[in-house]
């Protein structure tokens, strides 16, 4: 179901996990909507809490705190495992299985199973269906894995860095057969990535993690237009923050660069550029980053 009223891909409330295997929240205090038919870039810093979170979609691990639900039923029981589908960083497959056990496999254990959409990924990338997966590049590996996800036909794709390892002309074809399929059929995707500039031409809806928090959770568009790249004298720099939410700052002899959402009119003597998502991305990105520490006036971690 897509419109207003369906539910959303992704909703969280007091969302937190932390391994057992160490201390520290791996996700605390997570409250976002992600709502469903929407292309979602997953965006954080490495160790952000990304793979765990879709982890905890996908149903692989259960929150230790707070509430997450995936198409507006819990992860991992049997209705939630039948509409979302996802894609592993470590893509776990059978070596020893050929690529055509391996889609068989995914067939017997789908009720809804379409041969032809989990073919569709390995047919392009020219894998016979009689090779064994052991055998297979990694990039080609990710191919079956995908087969294997697309064939359960899911609502909801769940992809976590899934084409860290395909080549440029591959990764743009699966990519375009995605976002086809997400047309079609209202399929929602989240997608993690680190590849920036992809994203931008792809999604429609960020979601920033850091150190397992959620720094943004909004309409990519929204994102865009409400934020500015500001040049001027430093002098007039201060007042930013009082007006305006600062998310970088930088100060070189008497010119001062910040990023900033937009709050209100803009007061003062300002060249104002339109950042690109990924610029708006990396800002907050780097924003807290010892190498690009956030400015002390700073008033607001999100929106
Ligand atoms: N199996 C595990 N056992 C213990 N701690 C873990 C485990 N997996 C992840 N963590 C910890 O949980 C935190 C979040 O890790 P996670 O893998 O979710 O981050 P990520 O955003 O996906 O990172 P990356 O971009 O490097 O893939 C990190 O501090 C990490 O060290």
């Amino acid at each position: 179901m897509t419109g207003p009223d369906a539910p959303a891909a992704l909703s969280a409330t007091g969302l937190g996990f932390r391994y057992r295997t160490r201390g520290g929240w791996a996700l605390r205090d997570c409250e976002f909507t992600v709502p469903g038919g929407r292309i979602t870039a997953l965006v954080g810093r490495n160790g952000a809490g990304k793979s765990t979170l879709l982890h905890l979609a996908g149903g692989l691990l259960r929150a230790d705190s707070g509430e997450l639900c995936v198409l507006g039923t819990a992860p991992g029981t049997s209705e939630a495992r039948a509409r979302v589908a996802l894609l592993a960083q470590d893509k776990p497959l059978y070596p020893r299985f050929t690529v055509a056990d391996t889609l068989r496999m995914g067939q017997k254990l789908n009720s809804a199973w379409d041969q032809a959409a989990a073919e569709q990924p390995v047919r392009e990338g020219d894998i016979p269906l009689h090779a064994r997966v052991g055998e297979l590049s990694s990039g080609q590996r990710t191919r079956v894995a995908l087969g294997l996800a697309l064939g359960k036909r899911p609502e909801l794709l769940l992809l976590d860095e899934p084409m860290a390892d395909l080549d440029p002309v591959a990764r743009a074809g699966i990519m375009a057969g995605l976002m086809a399929e997400a047309a079609e059929r209202g399929m929602s995707i989240v997608l993690s990535s680190h590849v920036l500039p992809e994203l931008e031409e792809t999604c429609d809806w960020v979601l920033v993690l850091r150190d397992g928090r959620v720094e943004l959770s909004e309409d990519a568009e929204a994102v865009r237009e409400s934020h500015a790249v500001l040049t001027g004298h430093a002098d007039q720099a201060d007042v930013l923050a009082g007006q305006h939410t600062v998310v970088q700052r930088r100060t070189a002899g008497r010119q001062t660069t910040a990023l900033i959402r937009q709050r209100g009119p803009l007061r003062g003597d300002w060249h104002v550029e339109r950042p690109r998502l990924e610029d708006i991305l990396i800002g907050y990105l780097q924003a807290g980053d010892p190498g690009h520490p956030a400015p002390a006036e700073r008033t607001e971690a999100a929106a």
